[in-house]
């Protein structure tokens, strides 16, 4: 075959070598373990603790509350009610406080250090007894939105926990007993504050008496571009060896992607991704992962691995052929895929990578055959190892209802993977040292 895979077939008594390299990288990449969330308390003053509401929407009658002197706290009869901010405004300054900047320390940790965090405040929530808050993902509001902060000002309540959940996992935020036991040893009361990524699950239990009052911000990372990148020093986890040693051996194996391809791995968090009619680039993201998933990137880049957020398309069961996945820097057009989509996909667009398991137990040439052999310009062949399995991990926000209900026409969301380049082992063996970047 003269296809454009020039690999050299492996043979299969070089898969379990190779498997055993790949499943380390594995396990060191899933016992990663990064912050999904950080909390604190912070102390007010009477110069920060005012909060001015209009009573109603359209009237000029105003409110104010003051929470270093919580006694006057004299809210409506109602369980439960919400201000937008349009009507209230808060002494207490977000970007002042430098909250933020412990924010930025636990959830940007691994990110490009000169991302900045644009915080928006959003909504002020008001729960008295027997209101709650049930489970539920805050709606990404764009592309750049990573986070949620909330702040739990000081009120005399009982209940009322904030609860994330992640995977199996679930932690709880106590912030009644946070802020009672502030209130009762410091002369200030202070305020409970808990910032998390916005794709966490959370529920805000019911109040079982008092008043709990919060105010939400959506976190983004800024557009404005920074004056120049901070040069900060993180110490690196335990678990950050393990995966470089891993990741070490198995570029350093010549059996391991001899001629070249890629390492893929399935992201860990979801990524607001806009629903438009236009392309969605989904290579942004790469800069913008969360957490591990961008420890994972900058590991990858300490062994100069090129690496790119892609949408991973997968066809292989609407034409029964398993060659027929695909890895694309932007979204494929929302709708029913038939042969001429996917003769779309692999001929007009060079940047669009055809998947190519090189672990395969069946004839690999056999396989390429309906594609590669008969298309020679299209989508490029990349000889891909997954180093963590891929999973349904991109979130649509609600927007994607313009298009109706309907769901039976067909979607054809990307599942979002890091794609770590791998140059052929010739290449690497003199690269492959991890520098000191990571
Ligand atoms: O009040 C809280 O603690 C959380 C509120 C919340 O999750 C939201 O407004 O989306
Ligand atoms: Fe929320």
């Amino acid at each position: 075959m003269s296809g454009a895979v020039e690999h050299t077939p492996p043979s299969a008594n070089t898969f379990g070598p190779v498997k055993e390299l790949l499943s380390r990288v594995r396990e060191s990449t899933e016992k990663l373990a990064g912050n999904r969330h950080c909390s604190g308390t912070y102390a007010l003053t009477d110069t920060t603790s005012g909060l001015a509401y209009r009573k109603s929407s359209d009237g000029d009658d105003a409110g104010w509350l003051d929470f270093t002197n919580e006694d006057i706290l004299d809210l409506s009869y109602r369980k439960a009610w919400k201000l937008d901010t349009s009507r209230f405004a808060t002494q207490f300054d977000v970007v002042k406080s430098g909250l933020l900047d412990v924010v930025h320390d636990e959830l940007l940790r691994y990110n490009d250090s000169s991302l900045k965090i644009d915080a928006q405040l959003y909504k002020l929530n008001v729960y008295g007894p027997g209101s709650h808050f049930k489970s539920h993902l805050d709606t990404p509001r764009s592309d750049r939105m990573f986070g949620s902060l909330v702040i739990i000002l000081p009120t005399t309540h009982a209940g009322g926990d904030l609860t994330l959940r992640f995977k199996e996992t679930s932690w709880t935020f106590e912030s009644s007993k946070l802020l009672s036991s502030k209130g009762t040893t410091e002369a200030t009361p202070s305020l409970a504050w808990v910032a998390f990524y916005s794709d966490i699950e959370h529920e805000v239990s019911v109040v079982e008496s008092g008043y709990r009052v919060s105010l939400t911000y959506n976190l983004y990372y800024a557009t404005d571009p920074p004056l120049a990148p901070l040069l900060t020093q993180t110490s690196p986890l335990p678990e950050e060896a393990t995966l470089k040693a891993s990741l070490k051996d198995l570029l350093a194996s010549p059996i391991v992607l001899p001629d070249g391809g890629a390492l893929g791995f399935g992201l860990t968090f979801k990524y607001p991704v806009g629903v438009s009619t236009e392309d969605i680039d989904f290579d942004p993201i790469t800069r913008r992962l969360k957490g591990t998933d961008a420890l994972v990137k900058r590991i990858c880049d300490s062994f100069n691995l090129e690496c790119h957020v892609k949408g991973l398309y997968d066809f292989s069961e609407d034409f029964g052929e398993d060659t027929h996945v695909y890895l694309t820097p932007k979204s494929l057009p929302v709708g029913t895929c038939d042969e001429d989509t996917l003769y779309d996909i692999d001929i007009n667009c060079s940047e669009n990578l055809r998947v190519i398991n090189p672990l395969r137990e069946k004839d690999s040439k056999a396989d390429d055959k309906p594609v590669s052999a008969q298309r020679k310009t299209g989508a490029s062949p990349v000889s891909l190892l997954w180093a963590t399995p891929f999973n349904d991990l991109v979130s649509v926000p609600s927007a994607s209802l313009a298009y109706g209900n309907d769901y039976s026409v067909g979607w054809f969301y990307a599942k979002l993977v890091l794609v770590a380049l791998v140059p052929p082992y010739k290449e690497r063996i003199g690269g492959s040292k991890a520098t000191d970047k990571a």
